[in-house]
């Protein structure tokens, strides 16, 4: 609850200008309320009108994007950039092509998206963009179409240092190529344009597996407080896309097991442990369901049209890697019951408000998105600064600076906590962290 006069009219006027847009409005009741001590000790802020400037995207970019399927009928979706804000840099963040993607969706994913990207200390500002598009079931024709058409719009609002798009969900290598070449077509070549680009075509080494591994060294560092380690360590994962799958390769790597993993359709449980070769090749070569996963692998349990987040087995880490509000208040009281003492963000706002409340009160360690899954950005931001060099740098590069980037962001986000009197809380030294650049960076340049 809100005590700050000056914050309870930035949260009145947010409301009163997006009244139905039920996921921004969650980011925004998630990162106000954190703020307020910050916003407290610096006048500054409310003097320079900081927050009203802030919380109104410097863009919002929506358009119509018509495909021909393959029986040639055409085909109409939605298609959104949001440009969220560029004080420390080109608006940067992915693209998700999802049937629910509408312009609450892409608000709030791109609202996160500047904390986040402040967060990584790289010079990134933060926007995001997508369409109701979805993919599944489509050929590949569809999807290049598609692709073709979304960037033949597109191109007019991003370039290498105004606006650069990558992946999110639905939005892979296959996508960002289609969408590089029509980019190509339009605008010339310019490599630094788009990131999660595949490596035949300027990618960086590392950056499929970088959100996922960065979440788990964000943990690794968590519990290397406790004198802890990964090792030895059980955990359950949810989604089985980009994210989760390097989220299970990477705590593996790191001596511990990871024993769920899901799709929109059901999850497996796997006492022995994900085997993430098969995994990958369920999911990346085929495009197929997780069910085949317990169809091939006799250890595993499949649980139909059910969340990860019902099942009762004990397990110390939760890693939620699919999408948002997965974790409710019922599903934080089983987490807690199943014994796991940390939770950790791989998805964007996987937990809604009242989940994250009970994880709190009840002492788990609770790792939110925007410092643990920023591990994906930076090694974009990582790509951008190959991309410009005209030089590829070895996977051991990317991933050492990888680790010490979320070991930075970690050590922030734990020391900000403290400094604000909140120690231990990690929403709390993400929100004030992030938000304290970008909101210097605007003062400097005069708040534009
Ligand atoms: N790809 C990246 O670099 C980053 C992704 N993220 C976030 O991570 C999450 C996952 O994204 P990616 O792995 O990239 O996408 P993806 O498209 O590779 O995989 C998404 C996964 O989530 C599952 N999923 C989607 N909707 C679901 C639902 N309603 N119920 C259960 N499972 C569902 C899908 O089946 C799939 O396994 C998203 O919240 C995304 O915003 C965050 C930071 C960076
Ligand atoms: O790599 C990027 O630019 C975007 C990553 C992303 O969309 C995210 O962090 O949620």
């Amino acid at each position: 609850m809100l005590k700050n006069e000056y914050l309870k009219t930035i949260r009145e006027r947010i409301q009163r200008e997006n009244p139905y847009q039920a996921e921004y409005l969650q980011a925004v009741d998630e990162f106000l309320p954190s703020i307020e001590v910050y916003v407290e000790q610096n006048p500054q802020i409310e003097e320079n009108s900081i927050l009203e400037l802030l919380m109104q995207a410097e863009r919002v970019i929506k358009f119509r994007v018509p495909w021909q399927d393959d029986q040639g009928k055409w085909q109409v979706n939605r298609g959104y950039r949001i440009q969220f804000n560029s004080a420390l840099g080109p608006y940067k963040g992915g693209l998700r092509l999802h049937p629910t993607v509408n312009e609450s969706i892409m608000k709030f994913l791109g609202f996160e998206q500047v904390f986040k990207n402040s967060l990584t200390g790289l010079p990134i500002g933060g926007g995001k963009g997508g369409s109701n598009f979805d993919p599944k079931g489509k050929s590949d024709g569809e999807i290049m179409r598609f692709c073709q058409s979304f960037m033949l719009e597109l191109q007019n609002y991003i370039g290498p240092d105004t606006d650069v798009p990558a992946g999110d969900i639905g939005v892979g290598g296959r996508e960002i190529g289609y969408l590089f070449g029509q980019y190509k077509r339009i605008q010339q070549y310019s490599s630094g344009t788009l990131t999660g680009k595949p490596l035949g075509i300027w990618g960086s080494l590392a950056r499929t597996e970088a959100t996922g591994y960065g979440l788990a060294y964000f943990v690794q560092n968590l519990l290397k407080d406790y004198q802890d380690s990964l090792a030895g360590k059980k955990v359950a994962v949810s989604g089985s896309g980009n994210v989760a799958t390097y989220a299970i390769e990477k705590v593996h790597q790191l001596g511990a097991v990871a024993v769920t993993c899901s799709d929109s359709n059901g999850f497996i449980y796997d006492e022995q442990g994900i085997d993430v070769a098969l995994l990958k090749e369920i999911k990346e070569v085929k495009r197929g369901r997780i069910s085949e996963y317990a169809e091939r692998k006799p250890s595993a349990k499949y649980f139909s049209n059910e969340s990860v987040w019902t099942l009762k087995e004990s397990y110390d880490i939760a890693l939620p890697c699919a999408t948002q509000n997965e974790i409710n208040e019922v599903s934080a009281k089983i987490i807690i019951e199943n014994g796991a003492k940390i939770v950790a963000e791989g998805a964007n706002m996987p937990s809604t408000l009242k989940a994250v409340k009970v994880f709190q009160e009840n002492g788990v360690l609770f790792c939110p998105a925007k410092a643990a899954n920023a591990g994906g950005v930076a090694v974009s931001a990582l790509e951008m600064a190959q991309n410009s060099q005209r030089l590829p740098w070895t996977f051991e590069k990317v991933d050492g600076k990888l680790e010490k980037i979320m070991e930075d962001i970690y050590v922030t986000c734990r020391d900000t906590a403290k400094t604000y009197g909140h120690a231990g809380n990690l929403v709390i030294g993400a929100n004030i962290a992030g938000f304290a650049r970008v909101a210097d960076a605007m003062i400097i340049q005069g708040l534009v």
